[in-house]
């Protein structure tokens, strides 16, 4: 689920977590109604809620061990649990230690940790990236993935289009608490008029004249860039090679050139505009 700040992505969380009940609908689970008061359909549910909900004050397998009684898990099998979760989060050698002498994305992975100590068959994971540096960012992403393997659901909330062009199936983009796209990365990225974009280097400047040839050319979507860099938005890449043809047959043998997907973001940033969010 993607949206900008404020959209209301916490919100919608919160009720699939029956913390906050929905105005109107509701949610179910398997079926079953998920609300304050059906602790069956929330016990398969595991949250990694925005805020870290850790206690600096006892170890993290001893905050692990906490939340696992929470759930009613006693003796051998919150033992195993607790050395299963450390294990995947890539914690295990810091079982003993603090989380105050963690860095943010260690926190960050306990508290994903936590969440998993139920076993839970869906786990909902709200912004679990902010703040986190680049490598810790790829540590929850390989754990988040091997989730998937394995089975589980996952629902994810993000600002970052890379984050959900990485691990999702669906997508959901939604702003002022309303839904506006619900679909597969690849329904949402045939909504892009260009889905590729050409990159080239000429060995001479292009011209007016050539620039209004090369729009003409079958694919060719938009043109930006100037002198001998050019990129050329195309309606899909298949369209890059005869326009290389074109353009070589046509006395400009591009010097270099690079195709590349054209990217959700903008996707992202038409459906919801550009305007500043505070
Ligand atoms: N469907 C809705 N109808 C009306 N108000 C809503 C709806 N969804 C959310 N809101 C309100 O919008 C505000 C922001 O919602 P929320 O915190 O869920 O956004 P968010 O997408 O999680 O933002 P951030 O990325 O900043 O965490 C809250 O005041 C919430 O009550």
């Amino acid at each position: 689920m993607i949206g900008p700040n404020g959209a209301g992505k916490s919100t919608t969380v919160s009720m699939i977590c029956g913390l906050l009940r929905p105005d109107a609908r509701q949610v179910l689970l398997d079926g079953e109604v998920v609300s304050a008061g059906n602790s069956s359909a929330k016990h398969k549910i595991g949250l990694v809620p925005q805020e870290l909900a850790l206690y600096d004050d006892l170890s993290a397998n001893e905050n692990l061990k906490l939340f696992g009684a929470l759930y009613g898990l006693t003796g051998n099998q919150l033992k195993t649990r607790c050395r299963e979760v450390l294990a995947l989060v890539n914690l295990s050698d810091r079982a003993a230690d603090k989380p105050s002498s963690f860095s943010g994305g260690m926190k960050r992975r306990l508290n994903i940790a936590a969440a998993l100590l139920h076993d839970p068959q869906l786990l909902i994971l709200d912004e679990p990236t902010v703040g986190v540096d680049p490598q810790s960012r790829n540590a929850i992403f390989d754990s988040l993935e091997q989730l998937k393997r394995e089975g589980r659901s996952l629902i994810y909330t993000s600002h970052y289009m890379e984050e959900i062009e990485r691990l999702a199936d669906h997508i959901v983009v939604i702003d002022h608490g309303k839904v506006l796209a619900d679909e597969t990365p690849a329904a949402l990225h045939r909504r892009l008029p260009a889905q590729a974009a050409l990159q080239v280097d000429l060995a001479q400047p292009a011209d007016a004249v050539l620039l209004e040839q090369i729009r003409r050319q079958p694919g060719v979507i938009d043109i930006a860039g100037k002198d001998s860099n050019l990129q050329i938005g195309l309606r899909v890449t298949e369209d890059a090679l005869p326009l290389l043809q074109w353009l070589t047959a046509n006395g400009q043998p591009p010097l270099h050139f690079m195709t590349a997907k054209a990217k959700l973001e903008d996707i992202f940033l038409g459906l919801t505009g550009r305007s500043l969010r505070d």
